[in-house]
């Protein structure tokens, strides 16, 4: 890769890779890495589940200069929450090797605010070495096309008459603006998916919709020139203002809008069975998110399951290890309410 501009003083670079559940983060992340040409990039992982699908996937994919003392992984719980008691740790910790990364990637969860985790960059022992390069909003083109964040008008008015102190009743639509308003540059990724019309309109409306002027580029599985990327400049802490969120003025923020669990499932001897199991719960239970590995009789490889609503995809990552149980294991997130007891039936059938 050509090198790319490095930002003030010698400070190393974090990019910030943010977008709601199953946008395409990981891809982009893997894409990057894919593409590194030797750059020592340093990635950190942060999952909503306490399982780490994202690092496991990261690490599988082979790639030679990835070795995996550079993906650190932050599970069980949401970054913007835990900046101070293991966030900036890490930070630290990367920063004191002695050779520490020339790039870092931060890969939010899909439900991080990005802005308590981009002020943390203001503390004065990460502020010295380190600068926020950009933040990279990653968007599920068809979704937004569904109108998956969409308000929907007759529930908010039906609320604000209950409660006319009402912000806002989605909290799908919040977290996607937040981390919409917080990006120097959006990939509206998934574009295979979307018509040329359509992605001409999302465009519009994404770029029409934020603060500021911010590029908005249509990508098909994060593939984009990592010096896009890299390089950006932004030094995002010293420009928190021009990025506004719904949680501006509170001290943290809470997230039992949302709840995930796992499911172990035993062997399984059909996966396209299993996949047809996993659509009808995530359509019949309004599921946001599936993700995780499943043994499969007969079968020496992992199998590796991706959900993204009621959109599934399969593939064979490795091989189970030695001694590793062939325990199949999925993360389930969706809006709390949810029946788990009938998720679960549903998954396992
Ligand atoms: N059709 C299509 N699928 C994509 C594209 N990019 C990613 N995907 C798929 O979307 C699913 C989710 O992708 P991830 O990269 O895991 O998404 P993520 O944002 O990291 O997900 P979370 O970490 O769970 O929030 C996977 O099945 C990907 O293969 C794309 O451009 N087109």
């Amino acid at each position: 890769m050509t090198a790319t501009a490095r930002p003030a003083a010698g400070k190393i670079p974090a990019t910030v890779i943010t977008g709601f559940l199953g946008a395409g983060k990981t891809t982009l992340v893997r894409h990057v890495l894919q593409n590194a040409n030797g750059r020592r990039i340093a990635i950190i992982v942060n999952e909503f589940g306490s399982l780490g699908i994202d690092g496991e996937l990261l690490r599988s994919c082979g790639i030679a200069d990835c070795s995996e003392e550079d993906i650190v992984e932050l599970a069980n719980g949401c970054i913007c929450c835990t900046v101070a008691d293991e966030f900036l740790p890490t930070m630290q910790a990367l920063l004191d090797r002695p050779q520490p990364p020339e790039h870092v990637l931060i890969e939010t969860s899909g439900l991080a605010l990005p802005k308590p985790l981009i002020k943390a960059f203001d503390w004065p022992t990460i502020r010295s070495r380190m600068t926020v390069d950009g933040v990279i909003t990653v968007v599920d083109g068809p979704a937004v096309a569904a109108g998956r964040f969409a308000d929907d008008p007759e529930k908010v008015a039906r609320q604000r008459a209950e409660d006319p102190s009402l912000d806002h009743d989605n909290p799908l639509a919040e977290v996607f603006e937040d981390q919409l308003m917080a990006a120097d540059l959006v990939l509206l990724n998934k574009a295979d998916l979307l018509h040329e019309g359509e992605l001409d309109m999302l465009r519009r409306a994404i770029a029409e919709s934020l603060p500021r002027a911010v590029k908005v580029v249509a990508t098909r599985e994060g593939r984009i020139d990592p010096a896009v990327l890299l390089g950006i400049g932004a030094a995002a802490e010293d420009d928190l203002d021009a990025r506004p969120s719904h949680h501006d003025g509170e001290d943290g923020h809470e997230h039992d809008d949302f709840d995930t669990f796992v499911v172990e499932i035993g062997e399984i001897d059909q996966p396209e069975r299993l996949v047809a199991r996993l659509k009808t719960a995530a359509e019949t239970h309004d599921i946001l998110r599936i993700k995780g590995f499943v043994a499969v009789a007969g079968k020496p490889l992992r199998l590796a399951v991706q959900g993204v609503g009621n959109r599934f995809h399969h593939t064979f990552d490795r091989p189970w290890a030695p001694g590793e149980a062939r325990t199949g294991r999925l993360v389930v997130i969706a809006e709390t309410g949810f029946d788990r007891a009938a998720i679960e039936a549903a998954i396992r059938g």
